[in-house]
This record gives C-alpha cells, structure tokens and sequence, in this order.
C-alpha cells in the first residue's frame, strides 16, 4: 500500500532520514516510534507530499508518486485521512463545519447529504450532538474525537496520526487508542501512527518500528518488537530505564 524505497532526507548538513526503506501493508496499523526530531513525522510529510525525499522513491498503492505535482497530490491526499497533532481544528468553525470541511472541498453533495455524513462520523468516534459547538469549548479529548472524526470523513483507504494520544489524561488515552483500533475494524482502513507513546503503540499496532540515528533500528511484529535483545529497543520500550540492568536486554 506504501513504500518507501532507499528514501533520504537531507536539511541543509542534516541528515534526518537515511536511505531507509519501508513496507506498510493493506489493513495494517503500523506504529512508528523514535526519539524527538528523530524523522517521524517527517515519514507523515514525506507520505502526504508535503516534503519531497532528497533521494529514493516514495509508492502509494504501486504508484510512484515521489515527483507528483501538488495538484496531483491533492488527489492522492483525498484517500488518506490526517490526524494531527493538537487536533489542528479551525477555531473559527463549528464542529459541523469543522468536519464538512473535506466534503465541502471535494464533493458536490447538497448541505442534507452533507449534515447525514458528519452526524454519522460524529456518531462513529462517540460525540452526538455536538454539531454546533465550537472548538474552544471542547475539551481535548473530544477535540482529538472531533479531528479523527474529519480524518475519516471522505472514507480513506489510509489514515495518519501524528501523535494522537499527546497531552491526554491516560483514560481519554485509552479512549483514543480503542478508537484508533475501532477506526481501523470499522473502515477496513491502513493506519500509520507516530507516536511516543509506549502503551498506545502495543495497544494499536500490529507491527512497530522504531527510528534511530536516521535509520529503522527494526520494523516488527509487536510481540517480536516487545522481546527483541537490543538493548536501545529495550530502552525505548522501557523509558531509558532497563528493568533489570544487566539482565535480558543488551
Ligand atoms: N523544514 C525543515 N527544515 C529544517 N529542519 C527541519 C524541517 N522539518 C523538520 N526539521 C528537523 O528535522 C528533524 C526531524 O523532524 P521531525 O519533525 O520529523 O521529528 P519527529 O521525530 O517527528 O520529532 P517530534 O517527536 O519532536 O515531533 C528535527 O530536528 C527538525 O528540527
């Protein structure tokens, strides 16, 4: 579904990403973890086409897309849905606004077939009848609700979270880990999430892969990630602290 082949990324004498390749298959949720300004969320650009490799290729569904046009990504990007990062809503709109936005831009259903859609997406992330609030009077777990409920409001075939679960108390955590996991039964959808959150990643991926020093320092299965020996995998799992320093991990 997307491929990234012998893809590097250079800023200025940076290197953020070097010559990594990557497989994220139909249906799956793939969780990709690293450090800060370690290249995670640049992975997310490079997949949307808002950063373009400095070398190698980037396939969406078998096509290359790495020298698409803007406008032809535009309609690559309407396959995928994004969640960012804080929610990225426009305060300005409503809820109902907030989420029509997608269909607004890219169909010409009338405002009847638009209204059924956002109270159905609403509906399917957990929030009824908040259509006409605004997003400064929601709290940050429904503003994360109100996001993926955007990100999936034309169907996408991919979705993207970009650290879905920052800032969140670990209940509205857990409720936005069983959505994510309930998004991706529910739409059939692939699902890349970034993230820096241990617990998430187990709970909503199938496989992880973890960044390091511009390279994948290994791109696994979850239980296979959970009880690989190298020592900077264990660490991470274990936030830099080994449970038994000395023991299993090396
Ligand atoms: N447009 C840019 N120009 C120059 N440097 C950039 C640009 N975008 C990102 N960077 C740098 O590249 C590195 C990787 O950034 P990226 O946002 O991908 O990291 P990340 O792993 O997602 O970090 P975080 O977890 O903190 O969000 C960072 O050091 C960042 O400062």
């Amino acid at each position: 579904m997307i491929r990234l082949q012998d893809v590097t990324v250079v800023y200025g004498s940076r290197v953020i990403l070097d010559h990594i390749n990557l497989d994220v298959r139909k249906g799956e949720t793939l969780a990709i973890l690293g450090a800060s300004g370690s290249g995670k969320s640049t992975i997310l650009k490079l997949i949307i086409g808002l950063q373009k490799p400095t070398s190698g290729h980037i396939f969406i569904d078998d096509v290359d897309v790495t020298n698409y046009t803007e406008e032809q990504m535009i309609a690559v990007r309407q396959r995928m849905g994004m969640v960012f990062q804080y929610s990225a809503l426009f305060d300005s709109m409503s809820v109902e606004e907030n989420v029509a936005f997608g269909l607004r831009q890219h169909t010409k259903y009338n405002d009847e077939k638009i209204q059924a859609i956002v109270k159905e997406k609403l509906h399917l992330v957990g929030l009824d009848t908040i259509e006409q609030m605004m997003p400064n009077d929601l709290s940050g777990g429904m503003k994360k609700r109100v996001s993926l409920a955007r990100a999936i409001v034309l169907d996408p075939s991919l979705i993207l979270y970009d650290e879905p679960t920052a800032g969140l108390d670990p209940l509205r955590c857990m409720d936005i880990n069983k959505l994510i996991v309930g998004m991706q039964q529910h739409l059939k959808a692939t699902s890349i999430v970034v993230t820096h959150d241990m617990d998430s990643a187990f709970y909503v991926a199938d496989r992880l892969a973890l960044l390091q020093d511009g390279k994948f320092l290994i791109v696994a299965p979850k239980e296979e990630f959970r009880r690989c020996e190298n020592r900077d995998v264990q660490l991470f799992i274990h936030g830099g602290v080994l449970p038994e320093e000395g023991g299993r991990a090396k």
